[in-house]
């Protein structure tokens, strides 16, 4: 079902200094920041030859990293995102066999403008997992 890691996700408190972080520290490229409301979190993608990084920030009273950054002050690997060739496939196989598929089950549109959705932590070993269709 996975295909290649699509990008590692990391929540941050402050999206300014963590960007300065990764392009002047690291030497990295950091692209423009990304507002997006329907996902609650504003994000940047540091661009590595073999895969992305996400720095998330809050955005909105409801945001879905607000408990973890709470937990995590300082911030904190979030979650994994894996491609996947058919994202509907995917959630009927994984929904069968009784994992957790966050918010309404339906995919959202996500930072890559394709089809994404998320499975519980607990449901795998303690690491939320997003899948993207690519
Ligand atoms: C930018 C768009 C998109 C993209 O295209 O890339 C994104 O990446 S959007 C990213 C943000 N969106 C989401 O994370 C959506 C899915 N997430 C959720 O629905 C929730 O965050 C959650 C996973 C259900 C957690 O909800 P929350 O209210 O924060 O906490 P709970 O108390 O319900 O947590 C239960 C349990 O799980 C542990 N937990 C929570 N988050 C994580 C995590 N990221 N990794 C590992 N474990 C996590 C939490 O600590 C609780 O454990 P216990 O304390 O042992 O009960
Ligand atoms: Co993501």
């Amino acid at each position: 079902m996975l295909g290649r890691v699509n990008h590692i996700a990391i929540a941050v408190p402050d999206l300014v200094s963590a960007t300065t972080s990764y392009r002047d520290t690291l030497g990295a490229h950091v692209s423009q920041a990304q507002a997006l409301p329907e996902h609650g979190v504003t994000v940047v993608f540091v661009e590595l030859p073999n895969t992305k990084i996400e720095l998330l920030e809050p955005l909105g009273a409801d945001s879905p990293i607000a408990a973890f950054l709470a937990k995590n002050p300082a911030g904190g690997m979030h979650h994994i995102c894996y491609e996947v060739e058919d994202i509907i496939a995917a959630r009927d196989q994984l929904a069968s066999g009784g994992a957790r598929v966050l918010g309404s089950g339906e995919p959202k549109t996500g930072a890559h403008g394709k089809p994404v959705l998320f499975l519980h932590p607990k449901d795998f070993h303690g690491t939320l997992i997003e899948l993207e269709q690519v």
